[in-house]
């Protein structure tokens, strides 16, 4: 039978390379099992339809080394987006944001304004976080806080806010990085519609 007149078959989703970095003392030191990796690759996994390939990393709270690993995940493995969690409070060993800082090319502060509206919701002490998002070349970097139950909390959202991941695949469209698709019970995606392509 010929297939004249159907519609095209929808392409496979292409792949991404997500960095996830999980940045704490007591974890990367086996003071207590880390929860972030898991936590970042657990949601991830549901949330895309996308192949990923992860590329995680558990460090230390060390400014130096946090920027090291960002370069290293963006231009050396080709990272597309990297997630990081912890180190965003105002403890003196909390620089995350500042190393992130160090690497950016542009900085996207609507992620971290959404981010502490969302974390509100779930805590009071969601202010005293400093997560900054930036561009680096064509990746996207994240900050998240540190508790494991925050990564949900803050790319899921609530039924009153959207969750940070919502903006994510269109930002990745537009920094010229993979075509992400969501699981629309776990993240339904916002993109405008000259930016979409047919649903599956
Ligand atoms: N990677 C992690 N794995 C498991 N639990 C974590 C992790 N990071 C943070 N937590 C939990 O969340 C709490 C607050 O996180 P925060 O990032 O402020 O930790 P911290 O006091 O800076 O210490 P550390 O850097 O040693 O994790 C921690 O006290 C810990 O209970
Ligand atoms: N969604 C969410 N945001 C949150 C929290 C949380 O439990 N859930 N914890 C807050 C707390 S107590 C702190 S100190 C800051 C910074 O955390 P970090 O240093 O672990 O990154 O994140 C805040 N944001």
């Amino acid at each position: 039978m010929s297939d004249a007149g159907a519609p095209a078959a929808a392409p496979p989703p292409e792949p991404v390379r997500i960095g996830i970095v999980s940045i704490s003392d007591r974890a990367s030191t086996g003071v207590y099992q880390d929860q972030g990796l898991p936590a970042l690759q657990d949601w991830l996994g549901a949330a895309l339809i996308n192949p990923i390939s992860f590329q995680p990393r558990l460090i230390p709270d060390e400014r130096a080394l946090i920027a090291r690993t960002l370069r290293e995940l963006v231009d050396d493995a080709g990272c597309d987006l990297v997630l990081t969690t912890g180190g965003t409070g105002p403890s003196p060993r909390d620089v995350t944001p500042e190393a992130t800082l160090d690497v950016a090319d542009r900085e996207l502060p609507g992620f971290g304004e959404q981010m502490r509206q969302i974390s509100l919701h779930f805590v009071p002490t969601a202010i005293l976080s400093r997560q900054v998002a930036v561009i680096r070349g064509k990746a996207l970097i994240v900050n998240l806080p540190g508790q494991p139950k925050a990564i949900a909390e803050t790319l899921s959202g609530h039924d009153a806010a959207p969750g940070i991941f919502a903006a994510v695949p269109y930002c990745i469209d537009l920094i010229g990085g993979p075509y992400l698709e969501t699981r629309d019970d776990v993240c339904a995606a916002f993109r405008p519609k000259n930016a979409r392509r047919p649903a599956r």
